[in-house]
């Protein structure tokens, strides 16, 4: 019967299968023929337990078992191509789509059970979700990070390097607050992050879960949840969210005594309030290439890194030297609408390995303040960075 449906889905005899959701043009693209399909894939990825199909709509339509076993989730026949997702350590990736999708999730969804996807950036990945917290929940996040603010880490490295590109007079890389709260999937783990009051504490969790079941990771595989103010004139310059790879030092050198073993793949950025003018966040290397055309020779000698057949700078001094601090005349800039969450994936979906293109920062706000908080996903177990 899987076999049946497979083809009225696909509408042929072959299965076009791009692991984890990846672009029609990556290279771990495979051809599968309808009648063996499913030994086909188990073949190519043996160490998975459990394969399904997602439809171009995020639907999972089939799934397959080692054991032969298969089953039919949400039928969508006409929904081509569908996408490969395997278990264990490679991570599911929204593949990206013209037209925004209805996204349903399988939560308790106190503030409903479906959202809005809307792809803004293919490389880098860049998706949008609308409609997936509820007030409540906003309110609390922000409440439950006011009472805890520190003022951000930032990348000391950096310093001498903004000074002899921008000036003398430059602060910092970054210059907000921050604070973590626990964020869990057992009522009684224990955490350094501090808890907040027992029912902004709920409201947080129930947060955090929705945001995983929208990006089919598991809050097992989150850091605890930052939340970050910005004053007027407050920033975060040109940076990966992985520092291990794109700190100032380049090469493993940012990030210092924060390392870490698993990378974060997925970050997402909830904006929490608005009303305030500028702290864009901005994606300086979306739709464009690297060096950008006016910055071509002053980064001949730049350090780079070959992703996908194409380059991309692997330090933030070329970046900022490229761009400048942080700039919305380039690239995608996202304005900051309360409720809104961004995603964006930060490691290749088979391998889990950096990519380079998700760059970004946060521009300055030049009126009111700005609240936003950030949820890392790692593909394997849970690292604490505090
Ligand atoms: O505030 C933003 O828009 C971006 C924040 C960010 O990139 C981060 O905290 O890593
Ligand atoms: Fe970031």
């Amino acid at each position: 019967m899987p076999d049946d449906l497979l083809r009225r889905a696909v509408g042929a005899s072959t299965l076009h299968v791009l692991p984890n959701g990846g672009n029609a043009g990556s290279r771990a693209r495979m051809l599968l023929n309808a009648s063996s399909w499913r030994q086909q894939l188990h073949a190519a990825v043996p160490s998975a337990q459990r394969i399904g199909l997602w439809s171009d709509g995020g639907v999972e339509v089939l799934w397959t078992k080692r054991d032969g076993a298969s089953g039919v989730g949400t039928p969508c026949v006409g929904c081509s191509p569908l996408y490969a997702v395997v278990g264990g350590r490679p991570f599911f990736v929204w593949p990206t789509s013209e037209r925004p999708r209805r996204v349903a999730l399988d939560d308790d969804g106190a503030a409903g059970t479906s959202c809005t996807l809307r792809t803004l950036s293919e490389r880098p990945r860049v998706l949008m979700a609308e409609g997936l917290l509820s007030s409540a929940e906003l309110s609390a996040i922000q409440r439950a990070g006011a009472s805890r603010l520190q003022r951000s880490s930032t990348d000391w490295s950096l310093v001498a390097a903004l000074g002899r590109l921008f000036g003398p007079r430059q602060p910092a890389h970054r210059t907000s607050r921050s604070a973590w709260l626990h964020v869990s999937d057992e009522a009684s783990s224990s955490s350094s992050a501090a808890s907040a009051s027992s029912s902004d504490a709920a409201l947080v969790q129930a947060a955090a879960r929705r945001v995983a079941s929208l990006a089919r990771l598991s809050v097992a595989h989150s850091e605890p949840m930052q939340v970050v103010h910005y004053n007027t004139s407050e920033y975060y310059y040109y940076h990966l969210d992985n520092p291990d790879v794109g700190g100032g030092g380049g090469g493993g050198g940012g990030g210092g005594r924060r390392r870490r073993q698993v990378p974060r793949v997925l970050t997402a950025l909830f904006y929490l309030n608005d009303g305030f003018e500028g702290g864009h966040t901005n994606f300086p290397l979306s739709g464009g290439h690297w060096p950008p055309a006016g910055a071509a020779g002053r980064g001949a000698a730049a350090a780079q890194h070959a992703t996908g057949g194409d380059h991309q700078p692997a330090r933030a001094q070329d970046v900022l030297r490229a761009f400048g601090p942080c700039q919305t005349a380039r690239g995608l800039s996202v304005r900051p609408k309360r409720g809104d969450v961004l995603l964006f994936y930060n490691a290749q979906p088979m391998t889990a390995a950096a990519d380079y293109w998700p760059w970004h920062g946060s521009c300055e706000v030049t009126r009111g303040e700005k609240w936003a908080a950030n949820l890392w996903f790692h593909a394997g177990t849970r690292t604490r960075t505090r």
